[in-house]
């Protein structure tokens, strides 16, 4: 008896006619094409299907009326504001997505060394959640938690002499997931990478009674090149002085990135997050089979871009490429993506049920 795929199997012998009823057949007993050889046979025998229900739709808020601004680097995403973002989620509720995520252009007046603006209960974050749970209470809303998109350096954290100050700067995210948390943000995801915020942001949530304010950490986030265009989406592109090594993780490393999943489970997240996505995927897997906790991987930026620039050059079927892309986290084992494409995907899925 042989072993493979973890299952005993024994080797078939079966007696092959002799004399081939058609020129040059190959003997073969075991031919997988035949599971391919038509739609309804490959539906019968697909493993891996992508649903809305995979996707979350990350959306760009700027200040202002009626206002879609483009984003260069990231052909068909727009900054909105507010009021665009609420006809957006009610996009995103009609294309049965059930959750979206919302990052802010903070105006650079507003920005400063401490990052002051994400912790002002009424920042552009706050406003687009309370404007979109008045209208659409039924849809599920992540807010990130980070400095980044508020320091006039750019980075997540607080800096002193050139070092990202770790637990100073988790006293601020605790602020900021809290305002965000009392607007009515459904789910707090810290993407800053800090040591122990997980515990802290879960302890003050509890202590304020807001108990059923999820966690989804990004708790395996590299120091990506692949962040690029999301840099200019939030304006923090020209301003970022120096990289972000010292506390995203080296992309070298994949025991690294069970420890963290390991501790911000421990800590009390609810979800956990591998981030960037596709070049990641051998991530996914390994966090889904050593925790079997709801894993989530985002399709960053500079993924999103290397596949609408080349789809805008002809080089690629874009939604090809698109939907190929979000059912690979399907089958490395993610229960769900982050990703630009949401709502393109989205209605390709709705337009095949
Ligand atoms: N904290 C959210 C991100 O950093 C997103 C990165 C990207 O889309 O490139
Ligand atoms: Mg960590």
């Amino acid at each position: 008896m042989a072993i493979k795929y973890g299952r005993p199997i024994e080797l078939r012998e079966v007696a092959r006619g002799t004399g081939a009823t058609v020129p040059h057949a190959l003997d073969l007993t075991v031919r997988p094409r035949r599971n391919r050889k038509a739609e309804w046979a490959r539906r019968m025998v697909r493993e891996n299907v992508l649903t809305t229900d995979d996707l979350i739709w990350p959306l760009f808020l700027i200040d202002g009326n009626n206002k879609r601004e483009a984003i260069a680097s990231m052909p068909g995403v727009d900054r909105l504001s507010v009021d665009q973002a609420v006809r957006e989620a009610e996009r995103a509720m009609k294309l049965t997505i059930p959750c979206i995520a919302l990052f802010p252009y903070t105006d650079p007046s507003l920005r400063d060394e401490q990052g002051s603006e994400a912790t002002n209960p009424n920042n552009l974050v706050c406003q687009a959640v309370r404007a979109i749970k008045k209208e659409f209470p039924e849809i599920g809303i992540l807010c990130d938690v980070a400095l980044d998109p508020f320091t006039s350096h750019g980075h997540d954290g607080l800096i002193s002499d050139g070092k990202i100050l770790n637990d100073e700067t988790v006293a601020v995210l605790v602020r900021q997931a809290l305002v965000q948390a009392e607007a009515g943000c459904d789910i707090i995801a810290p993407s800053d990478m800090m040591d122990g915020r997980v515990a802290a942001i879960r302890e003050a949530l509890d202590h304020t009674g807001l108990l059923d304010v999820q966690i989804m950490a990004y708790a395996a986030k590299y120091a990506s090149a692949f962040y690029g265009p999301f840099r200019d989406a939030i304006g923090s592109a020209k301003t970022l002085t120096g990289d972000k090594r010292t506390y995203q993780m080296d992309s070298a490393n994949t025991d690294e990135a069970l420890r963290e999943v390991d501790l911000d489970i421990a800590e009390g997240a609810d979800m956990v997050m591998v981030k960037p996505g596709m070049p990641y995927l051998d991530v996914v897997r390994r966090v889904k089979d050593t925790f079997a906790m709801p894993t989530f991987a985002y399709q960053v930026s500079g993924e999103y871009a290397m596949i609408a620039a080349a789809a805008n050059n002809g080089w690629l079927d874009g939604d090809r490429a698109m939907m190929e892309s979000l059912l690979a986290f399907k089958r490395a084992g993610a229960d769900g993506v982050l990703s630009y494409f949401a709502p393109k995907a989205a209605e390709k899925l709705r337009a095949h049920a």
